[in-house]
């Protein structure tokens, strides 16, 4: 028998939503604006191949930030440590995701993690491929086998709508490129970044992509590796210093799983050994993380005792009087 029981689940799912109204759709991408904030799905996917899920898991969702974490695992794989690290740091910002101000602060200049925009555009650079449709091909693949699911693709739509509206994130491809960090045109990276932002799917496949990280890269199916062991450790350990922003530390103090957001309201979860969790809240908190998606992670953390770094079942009750 699980532990994850579905009437809980839908449970907590309509207890968190009533925080949606507190939170905003990312509208800075035109076409994430359509998103109806009071929407919440989740699923958990355990190690003996079952999920339990609420809410209306067949909703799609795209990827956004959270595809920072598989770009960075696959050019790991393509590159190795060594390579991938000398053009991207490792350390947390405390400044918003798309912050170009400590760019011009380290010396030789190069972004301080994977996780912000900059350090994600100098991972999808590295990205391995002779165009921009063989790397986004190697990166649809690696992706579909993680999630267990071939029809995994992009959104054609969500893809063009943020190239037409990426001016920041130009302005941070034209300082890497000054800096020496990119070397290739602009536009094409700012292709191949739009689509592999604009993956879309299900919470269901987010959760058995959580899983797979969970158990260390292996095929929670076959147990076979998809990725090396050392690759799972450092995007989870990605996931818990900036996985969530500007927000990584309140968030791993009062959730302490590692995690990976993106402004389309999804988030990523990994539990070590235990699960996988994927969320769709489209309704965000000012840091451009899923508002209700959090609520609802610090409710299961406290429910099953899920921190990483220990502490009990918290029965005393998390929502108290509904605020911000
Ligand atoms: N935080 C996010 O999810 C940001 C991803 C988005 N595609 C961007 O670059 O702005």
């Amino acid at each position: 028998m699980n532990v994850y029981n579905q009437e809980e689940l839908a449970r907590f799912v309509e207890e968190a939503k009533q925080y949606a109204r507190y939170g905003k759709v990312a509208d800075y991408i035109p076409a994430l604006g359509k998103a109806n904030p009071s929407e919440l799905s989740i699923a958990i996917y355990t190690p003996d191949d079952e999920v339990v899920s609420a809410g209306d898991v067949t909703v799609k969702v795209t990827l956004q930030s959270i595809s920072k974490i598989l770009a960075l695992a696959l050019v790991l794989m393509d590159h190795g440590e060594d390579d991938v690290f000398r053009k991207v740091g490792m350390e947390p910002t405390g400044d918003p995701f798309n912050s170009i101000a400590k760019l011009e602060e380290v010396q030789p200049a190069k972004p301080l993690n994977p996780m912000i925009n900059a350090g994600a555009l100098a991972v999808t650079h590295m990205i391995r491929g002779r165009s921009v449709e063989e790397r986004l091909g190697r990166l649809l693949a690696f992706v579909r086998r993680l999630a267990g699911n071939e029809q995994i693709t992009y959104s054609k739509e969500v893809a063009q709508s943020e190239f037409e509206t990426a001016f920041l994130n130009r302005s941070l491809c034209y300082f890497l490129k000054q800096h020496g960090i990119i070397d290739e045109d602009v536009e094409e990276l700012m292709d191949l970044y739009t689509k592999q932002c604009a993956i879309e799917m299900t919470c269901i496949d987010l959760a058995r992509i959580g899983l797979v990280f969970a158990l260390d890269g292996r095929d929670p199916h076959s147990g076979e590796p998809l990725m090396p062991l050392d690759v799972a450790r450092i995007c989870k350990t990605f996931m818990v210093t900036c996985g969530m922003y500007n927000a990584s530390g309140e968030f791993a103090i009062k959730i302490g799983i590692p995690a990976k957001s993106g402004v389309s309201g999804g988030i990523l979860a990994a539990v070590p050994g235990r699960c996988g969790i994927g969320i769709f809240g489209p309704a965000l908190d000012e840091k451009g993380n899923s508002l209700t998606g959090i609520k609802l992670l610090e409710r299961l953390s406290k429910t099953y005792s899920l921190s990483i770094f220990g502490g009990g079942n918290d029965s005393e009750n998390i929502y108290g009087p509904v605020s911000p």
